[in-house]
């Protein structure tokens, strides 16, 4: 038999590859490029120390402009170890030379679309070999300078992986052995399951790179254009890739990316052996990028939404305020949130009991018990009702407004009626 009543009983998954896994971030980077955002170097570095803090192992970043370096410079001055800075460029020279200019930058990533369209469109290449030439010319010039390298394996999921992509890889191996294959999932067409054609397969493509052509360093990087991105990222660990790259809170391109503090939840809660990452600093994270960067966060939105703690329903107030294991993924703290309970049309008496205790504590400095069937309390309730029965109000009820019923009933009337009781008894 087993008994599931507090987080610790619940057993934890097993990674099935065991291998090392790890994140890196492009919050800076991809999650700069979503449109209406400008990231000031000031806040590149904020996010740099909220990173280091979580336990990110690597980040990367353009050095295309002044500001882009003064950032980098910030981020250095900071001397943590973690995460590292890396670069990133396009298949050319002078853009690895970018990154070479900044001389503790020792990894970038080096960007190879590989679709057709890609290939042939976008960059007007006259066909695939040629492609090809630039890729691997501009690794041998990263290697050649010394950096360690990734190859950013753009629009992979839309690509002729068979006849063009894994012979290409097999040529990128050769060059640089260790250089880490990231599997780009530009569109989000990437799908998590076994037993999917190429080229949408993410457990297919790792499981090749890996088994087949021995890829040491395997990372995804996938896009949420249809709702995949975290669960694909997460695949790709399932299947044998020791990286994820990733944005806070999955900010980039269109729909985004797959989100950090998801990937950070599902393996620091649900995986075994993953405690060393520090979610607690992410609700202050989130809330950062919503002030001071403008990132409006839905207030359902998965670990950092302003909901995901607040109970209003009957049935699940009642839950939590007996055991909050009832109702509740995992306790607020993991991830510095509070826990509230809101008193909503869709609240029950143990909830308004609940917090008509608390108020009154607050008031009178005591604590008192308040049972369910109190007539004071269900007066409260009565008011309470009537507001939503006119379908005029919509949103909760205050802490201010509870206060009000509070003084109404339990402090203020109970001494009218005492005092009317008195007259009535001719005592005054
Ligand atoms: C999927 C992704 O997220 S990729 C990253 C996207 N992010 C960004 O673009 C933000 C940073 N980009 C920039 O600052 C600028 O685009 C720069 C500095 C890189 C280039 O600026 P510009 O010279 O003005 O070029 P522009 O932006 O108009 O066009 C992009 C160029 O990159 C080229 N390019 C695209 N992919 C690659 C590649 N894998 N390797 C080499 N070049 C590439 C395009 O072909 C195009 O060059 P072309 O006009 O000679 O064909
Ligand atoms: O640099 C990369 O990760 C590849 C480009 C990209 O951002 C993507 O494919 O979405």
């Amino acid at each position: 038999m087993n008994i599931y009543r507090t987080y610790d009983d619940l057993p934890k998954i097993k990674l099935p590859k065991g291998q090392e896994v790890s994140i890196s971030d492009s919050t800076i980077r991809d999650g700069a490029q979503m449109p209406g955002i400008v990231l000031k170097a000031e806040h590149k570095l904020r996010i740099y120390e909220f990173l280091h803090q979580i336990g990110i192992e690597k980040l990367e970043t353009f050095a295309y402009n002044e500001r882009d370096r003064n950032a980098i410079k910030m981020m250095f001055d900071r001397g943590y170890e973690s995460p590292e800075i890396t670069g990133w460029a396009r298949a050319v020279p002078s853009d690895i030379d970018l990154i070479l200019d900044i001389e503790d930058i020792k990894e970038t990533g080096v960007l190879m679309s590989v679709s057709d369209a890609h290939m042939l469109d976008k960059m007007g290449l006259p066909n695939r070999e040629a492609a090809e030439e630039k890729y691997l010319n501009a690794l041998q010039y990263a290697v050649d300078h010394g950096l360690r390298t990734r190859a950013h394996i753009e629009d992979m999921t839309r690509a002729d992986n068979s006849y063009f992509v894994y012979p290409l890889i097999e040529k990128i191996l050769e060059i640089d052995p260790d250089c880490t294959i990231r599997l780009c999932d530009t569109i989000g067409y990437g799908v998590p399951f076994t037993g999917v054609d190429e080229p949408f397969g993410i457990p297919e493509m790792v499981r090749y790179l890996k088994e087949d052509l021995k890829a040491k360093n395997i990372e995804t990087h996938c896009h949420d254009d249809f709702g995949l991105a975290v669960a694909n990222s997460i695949a790709g660990y399932w299947h044998g890739a020791n990286w994820s790259n990733v944005t806070f809170l999955g900010i980039g391109e269109r729909a985004g990316n797959a989100e950090m503090e998801k990937l950070l939840l599902f393996l620091g809660r649900r995986v075994e052996g993953f405690d060393k990452y520090n979610l607690e600093c992410l609700a202050e994270f989130a809330q950062f990028m919503q002030k001071e960067i403008g990132i409006r966060i839905p207030r359902n939105k998965s670990v950092v939404g302003s909901n995901v703690f607040a109970h209003e329903s009957g049935i699940h107030t009642a839950g939590v305020i007996k055991n909050p294991f009832t109702y509740e993924p995992y306790p607020p703290e993991i991830v510095g949130g509070n826990r509230v309970f809101l008193i909503g049309d869709s609240s029950g008496i143990e909830v308004l009991r609940f917090k008509v205790q608390d108020t009154l504590k607050e008031l009178m400095g005591v604590q008192l018990t308040v049972e369910k069937d109190d007539k004071r309390l269900r007066s409260i309730q009565k008011d309470i009702h009537k507001l939503y029965d006119k379908e005029k109000r919509v949103s909760c009820i205050s802490d201010e407004e509870i206060q009000a019923y509070v003084e109404k009933y339990f402090l203020f009337e109970p001494i009218v009626e005492k005092n009317m009781a008195r007259k009535v008894d001719g005592i005054e």
